[in-house]
């Protein structure tokens, strides 16, 4: 049994685009019309979106506590106690291949919301999202999700891997099976990984751990491993955020290089750059400001508007941190402004105040309309589910998957065993599971098959397949949005790859205290003493999983753990002589029951021979040394049921019942990951 009570922890990755179809960017229509894009090379996607709305529906709190029964929705036009909240309101742009769109604006403006939709990984209500001309729809919109690299704000990275090993199984996973022989292909993602790593200036910690990156570096691998795909369209979430001016400015170097040199589209959010990255890096600049645009153009561009809205940049004054300065409001004024439209007296003080706030100038003074006409697209909507927007078609039973279940199986387990090995291999590890073997090997030293030893094989061979259940770790990571494999491999190579964790340290326990506690036992005992413990801990690890999956809080499913552990634990034989009616059912539910009445099974075979101690009196009286007790007596007398057959039986269902469980639970989560 492996619940842990150190930790279940269920890990989110963002590894958002690793849906990319290797070499499909060639079929890209281009669209046709006036779009500038018309003269890109196939693989350049050039992306507009017009007029795009974002509102979510959040639960109206002033009118629940005033008691109100329903408020109207804005939107919605039906009587509800939910109003829409506004993330983007009417956004238009444009970001194209060879340049940098960068979007700025205080926190809480719609950057990421922005991002998301771009990206197809969030819904938008109204707006068009085009590429080189085309309007995407739905289908053509989760095929885009396809075309572009995302890199989210934080890095997550299996922190035990090489950066070379992170670069090598992401391209393992994304390369198409069909590219050549094996060899082919292994070398053709060497090749790959190589590029990479010259492109992304990581060759001096092409082979140092993860964990050993800085910040910057750790970063780029993020971008490297997404690159690992030729994407054409690459966008960043704060990609300089936590880093140093240097790192920041290396980055930014290798995205213009990326741009200029390799024709990417790019868009990245940034929070207040210098002057100079400002005005010199990014060739577009979207300014958001709650979730209205307040400005799009060239960065240079924006200091000239802003002085022809009376905000003119002070002289030497770094740019974005005047617009920024500009756009942050004042909590006391935003206070005030939210009095003046609950009470409404335009004639007031503060609402005069508010009027003269720059951010809400600036939001109102943008013409939207005039860029939305701009990025409307020439041709007509697709409304034949995207199927002719080249490479975005997806032909009846074409598998989203480059490679096959197989390939995504034996990449993850290899990936995730070389991660485990440093963790669970650990010389700490090693010596914490032989001392206290020895410890247990001592506590209970040489058991005889006698009468007064039955009490402490029991407590032995209990405390066996209890002590695992609280000794390891049970993670699972949900590598959730899109992936380039499916769950069922992903789930199948987690569970294979946890193995060693689960199996090993246990049979090294077992193996030094078994031959300590009970030599005479033999051979055959010990192995299926061994192999009932084995079942023991898939069945623990299956129950961890289950409520690892169940639990997006890592917190509170430790706690469910710990305590589900604990109450199975308790009543499921040893602890619990005479508990209640109503909770003797527990017994039943309890793999602990099931692992020790098939070990109590396994090991008590013989009539066992009083010794004359009286310690299983009345069945041995004392002074009695030449009776036996009947195997059945010592098994009822230990509360053992069912045949040895069904007890492993029953093992068996707990190890794949809770899997089965997870699977779905994590199937239906990352179905609705997208909104
Ligand atoms: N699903 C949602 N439900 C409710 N509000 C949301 C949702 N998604 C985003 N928001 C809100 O929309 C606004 C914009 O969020 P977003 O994360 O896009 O901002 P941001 O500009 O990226 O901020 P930051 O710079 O802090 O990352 C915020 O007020 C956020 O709370």
């Amino acid at each position: 049994m492996t619940v842990t009570n150190s930790s279940i922890s269920i890990l989110e990755q963002s590894s958002t685009s690793e849906e990319v179809d290797m070499g499909t960017f060639e079929e890209v229509d281009m669209g046709g019309g006036t779009n500038d894009a018309d003269n890109s090379k196939p693989s350049e996607l050039h992306l507009r979106w017009a007029r795009l709305q974002k509102y979510v529906e959040i639960k109206d709190e002033t009118t629940t506590l005033k008691g109100k029964i329903s408020k109207v929705s804005p939107n919605a036009g039906t009587r509800s106690s939910t109003v829409n909240k506004v993330i983007l309101d009417g956004i238009s742009a444009e970001a194209k291949p060879g340049e940098i769109l960068a979007t700025m604006g205080p926190s809480g403006s719609g950057k990421t919301s922005l991002m998301n939709v771009l990206s197809g990984r969030a819904a938008y209500q109204e707006g068009t999202i085009s590429i080189n001309g085309k309007a995407l729809d739905k289908y053509g919109m989760k095929r885009l999700m396809s075309k572009v690299a995302y890199v989210k704000q934080q890095d997550v990275f299996f922190e035990t891997l090489t950066v070379t090993d992170q670069l090598t199984y992401t391209a393992q996973l994304r390369f198409p099976d069909d590219v050549g022989t094996k060899k082919e292909r292994n070398e053709k993602i060497r090749k790959e990984v190589e590029r990479i790593i010259k492109l992304l200036r990581l060759r001096k910690v092409a082979h140092s751990p993860i964990m050993m990156c800085s910040g910057g570096e750790k970063k780029r691998v993020n971008i490297g491993t997404e690159l690992l795909t030729d994407p054409s369209i690459i966008m960043l979430d704060e990609p300089t955020s936590g880093l140093d001016s240097a790192s920041a400015i290396s980055l930014l170097n290798v995205l213009k290089d990326l741009a200029k040199n390799h024709g990417k589209t790019i868009i990245t959010s940034i929070h207040q750059p210098n002057s100079a990255t400002f005005l010199n890096t990014f060739d577009k600049l979207l300014m958001l400001s709650d979730g209205h645009a307040v400005f799009f153009g060239t960065p240079n561009d924006s200091l000239p508007y802003l002085r022809s809205k009376g905000y003119a940049c002070p002289e030497g004054y770094n740019a974005a941190d005047h617009w920024m300065d500009l756009l942050v409001t004042d909590s006391a004024i935003e206070e005030e402004r939210k009095e003046v439209a609950k009470y409404g007296n335009p004639t007031t003080d503060s609402s005069k105040k508010n009027s003269e706030s720059p951010r809400f100038c600036l939001q109102k003074e943008w013409d939207n309309d005039a860029i939305a006409r701009q990025m409307d697209v020439v041709d007509e909507i697709q409304s034949d589910g995207g199927k002719t927007i080249g490479s975005f078609e997806m032909k009846d039973g074409e598998s989203k998957y480059t490679t096959g279940w197989w390939t995504q199986f034996s990449t993850l387990a290899h990936r995730a065993l070389k991660k485990n090995k440093s963790n669970v291999f650990s010389p700490i590890n090693l010596v914490r599971t032989i001392a206290i073997g020895i410890i247990v090997g001592i506590v209970y030293l040489d058991q005889r098959y006698t009468e007064k030893d039955v009490f402490n094989i029991y407590a032995y061979f209990f405390f066996a397949m209890l002590y695992w259940v609280f000794n390891e770790r049970v993670i699972i990571q949900k590598e959730r949005a899109t992936a380039s494999y499916r769950l069922s491999a992903y789930f199948a190579s987690a569970t294979v790859a946890d193995l060693p964790v689960f199996l090993v340290m246990p049979c090294i326990y077992m193996t030094i205290s078994f031959w300590m506690v009970c030599p005479s036992f033999g051979f055959i005992t010990y192995i299926a003493v061994i192999c009932i413990a084995f079942l023991s801990v898939m069945a623990g690890q299956a129950l961890g999983f289950l409520i690892g999956a169940t639990f997006d809080d890592p917190k509170i499913g430790q706690s469910v753990a710990t305590v589900v552990v604990l109450f199975l634990m308790l009543l499921g034989g040893f602890f619990a002589k005479n508990i209640p009616s109503w909770l003797s059912w527990v017994v039943y539910i309890s793999p602990f029951a099931y692992a020790s009445n098939a070990a109590m099974l396994v090991i008590f075979r013989n009539p066992i021979p009083c010794d004359g101690s009286g310690a299983l009196s009345p069945m041995c009286a004392v002074g009695d040394t030449t009776s036996f007790i009947p195997v059945d007596d010592i098994l009822q007398s230990l509360n053992v049921f069912l045949p040895l057959g069904w007890n492993i039986a029953l093992l068996l269902v707990y190890c794949l019942v809770p899997r089965v469980f997870t699977y779905v639970i994590l199937r239906r989560k990352k179905g609705g990951e997208r909104e």
